[in-house]
C-alpha cells in the first residue's frame, strides 16, 4: 500500500518506518526542511531507542523516504496520515491549527477514494470536521476521513507499535475499514487485536485511555505523600494493590509528577472538553492541579535540604528515562524554582536534548558524577538505568553534603546508606544511614521523619 505521513516527530517518524518494516510504501512529509534534510542524510532527529537503524533499513530497502512537498506526496497515495502536533492551546484545550492547515493543504491533491486518517491525539469530533473541510475544500464527497489514535510511549515507541495491546480504527464509512484492516493485517495476522468503532469513539478512548493512565500515577503518588506520614513503604503498598488483577502493576511507580507532550496536555483537553460540552469531569481537574502542585512541593522539598546559595545536582531532566524529550518534565518547573530560590543547579542527563537551551542557567556536565561534584544536595528526576547503577562510594565522595533525593525511587536505600549517604525516597521509610554505617538493622526499623511532598 502506497501511504504518505505528515509530520516527522515522535508518531511520525515511529509509524512511518513501522508500516514501512510491514512492507508498505512509506514517504514522511515534514514541513521543517531541515529536518527532513537530516532524514534524507540517514539521521534521526530524536532519540528513540531502535528508531534510527529501523529507518535506516527501510531507506536502504526502498520502502520509506521523506520529502518536503506533501501535495506531491499524496497524489498516488492509499492512505494519508495526519501525524502533526496538536499542543495545548492557552486555555487548555486543544490546538487544531496544525491539523487543520495539514487537512487544508493536502486536500485537493488526494487521489479520488483516498483516506484521510488521523493518527494525531484529537478531541472527539474532529476527524467529522476534517471531514466537511476536505470535502469543502475539494467541492465533492470522495476522501474518507478515519481516526486511528497512537498508544506509543516514548522510550519503546518501535516495540509498543509492533506489539501493541490493540489497534483503535474509528471508521464511518466501509471504504476506511477495509483500508485500515488490510493496512494493519501483518499485525493483526500475529496476534494484535482490532477493534473498530466510530471516529467518535477511537477518538474518545484516546483521551480516556490517557486519563485513566494518568489517574493511577496521580493516585500512587498521593498514597506516596501518606506513606511518607505513616511510616510506610509505597513500593509495597503499590506492590500489594497492584495484584489484584482488576488494578494491576503498572503505571504505580511514585514519581515527581508525570509529564511529557501527552499526559499533561491530554488531561488538560479531556477536562477542557468536559467544561465546554457541559459534563465536567471532576476526576481530571482534581489530578491535574495535584500534578502541577506535586512538582512545586517537591522542588520546596529541595530548597528546604539545602543550605543558603548552595549547591544541588540535578541528575536527569527527560520527562521519563530512554528520551531525549523535555515537554512538561518536571525538571522544567523544578530546576527554575531552585535557581530563583538562590540555589546554584548542576544538571546531567545522558541525553538533555532541548534540556541545555530551556534550562540554561544550570551547570551542565557530560557524567552524573561531574555534577554531583561539591553537591549540598544530589536529586535523581529521571530513572535512567545510568542513575540505578551509580557508584554510591564515588557519588558520596565527590558530594560536600550527604543527602540523595530520590524522586524515582530507583537506588536501594541500604546502598545509599551504606555508602554514607542521607537517603530519601518518595513514600519511603528514610534509611537509618547512621546505624546502617554502624551494622546494625535495615531500612524501615529505625525511622527518621520525612517531610511529605
Ligand atoms: N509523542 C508521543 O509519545 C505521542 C504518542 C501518541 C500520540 N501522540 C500524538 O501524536 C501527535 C504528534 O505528536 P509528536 O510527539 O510526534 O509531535 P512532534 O511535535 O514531535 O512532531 C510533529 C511534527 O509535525 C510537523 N508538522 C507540523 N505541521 C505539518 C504539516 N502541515 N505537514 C507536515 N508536517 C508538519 C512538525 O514540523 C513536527 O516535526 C500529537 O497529537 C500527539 O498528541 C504523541
Ligand atoms: O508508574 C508511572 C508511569 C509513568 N510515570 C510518568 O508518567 C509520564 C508519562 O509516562 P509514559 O506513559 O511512560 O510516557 P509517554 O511516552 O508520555 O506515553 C503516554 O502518552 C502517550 C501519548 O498519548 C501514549 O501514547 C502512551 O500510551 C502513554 O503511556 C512520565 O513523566 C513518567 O515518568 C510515573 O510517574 N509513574
Amino acid at each position: 500500500m502506497k501511504i504518505v505521513i505528515l509530520g516527522a516527530g515522535y508518531v511520525g517518524l515511529t509509524t512511518s518506518a513501522c508500516l514501512a518494516e510491514l512492507g508498505h510504501q512509506v514517504t514522511c512529509c515534514d514541513i521543517d526542511a531541515g529536518r527532513v534534510a537530516a532524514l534524507n542524510r540517514a539521521e534521526t532527529p530524536i532519540y528513540e531507542p531502535g528508531l534510527g537503524d529501523l529507518i535506516k533499513a527501510q531507506m536502504q530497502a526502498g520502502r520509506l523516504a521523506f520529502a518536503c512537498d506533501a501535495k506531491q506526496a499524496v497524489g498516488t497515495a492509499n492512505a494519508v496520515f495526519l501525524a502533526v502536533g496538536t499542543p495545548s492551546s492557552e486555555d487548555g484545550d486543544i490546538d487544531l491549527s496544525y491539523v487543520e492547515a495539514a487537512a487544508t493543504e493536502i486536500a485537493p491533491y488526494l487521489p479520488e477514494g483516498a483516506v484521510l486518517v488521523v493518527k494525531s491525539t484529537v478531541v472527539a469530533g474532529t476527524a467529522q470536521r476534517l471531514k466537511r473541510l476536505v470535502d469543502t475544500r475539494r467541492g465533492r464527497d470522495d476522501i474518507a476521513v478515519a481516526s486511528n489514535p497512537e498508544f506509543l510511549r516514548e522510550g519503546s515507541a518501535i516495540e509498543d507499535f509492533l506489539h501493541a495491546d490493540r489497534i483503535i480504527i474509528g471508521v464511518d464509512d466501509a471504504q476506511s475499514e477495509a483500508l485500515l484492516r488490510t493496512l494493519y493485517r501483518p499485525l493483526t495476522r500475529a496476534g494484535v487485536p482490532l477493534l473498530a468503532t466510530r471516529t467518535v469513539n477511537a477518538e474518545l478512548i484516546k483521551y480516556a485511555a490517557n486519563a485513566m493512565l494518568a489517574l493511577k500515577i496521580g493516585f500512587i503518588n498521593d498514597v506516596a505523600d501518606l506513606c511518607e506520614a505513616l511510616g510506610g513503604d509505597v513500593k509495597a503498598v503499590a506492590d500489594g494493590i497492584g495484584r489484584d488483577h482488576r488494578i494491576g502493576t503498572a503505571f504505580l511507580a511514585a514519581g515527581p509528577g508525570f509529564g511529557g507532550s501527552c499526559f499533561p496536555k491530554d488531561t488538560r483537553a479531556f477536562a477542557s472538553t468536559g467544561r465546554r460540552y457541559g459534563r465536567p469531569q471532576p476526576l481530571i481537574e482534581a489530578l491535574i492541579e495535584g500534578n502541577e502542585a506535586r512538582k512545586g512541593a517537591l522542588a520546596q522539598r529541595i530548597i528546604h535540604a539545602a543550605p543558603r546559595h548552595g549547591r544541588v545536582a540535578i541528575l536527569g531532566t527527560s520527562f521519563k528515562a530512554n528520551t531525549d524529550d523535555v515537554r512538561e518534565a518536571a525538571a522544567l518547573t523544578i530546576v527554575p524554582r531552585l535557581i530563583e530560590a538562590g540555589l546554584e543547579v548542576h544538571a546531567h542527563d545522558p541525553q538533555p536534548g532541548a534540556a541545555k537551551r530551556l534550562l540554561a542557567a544550570a551547570h551542565w556536565h557530560d557524567t552524573a558524577l561531574a555534577a554531583t561534584r561539591d553537591a549540598d544536595v544530589a536529586v535523581i528526576l529521571t530513572e535512567w538505568d545510568e542513575y540505578r547503577t551509580l557508584d554510591l562510594t564515588q557519588l558520596a565522595r565527590a558530594m560536600r553534603g550527604r543527602l540523595l533525593l530520590d524522586f524515582r525511587n530507583i537506588v536501594v536505600a541500604q546502598e545509599a546508606a551504606r555508602a554514607g549517604l542521607d537517603y530519601q525516597g518518595l513514600g519511603l521509610p528514610a534509611a537509618p544511614s547512621a546505624q546502617i554505617r554502624r551494622g546494625q538493622g535495615a531500612a524501615g526499623s529505625l525511622r527518621v521523619a520525612a517531610s511529605p511532598a
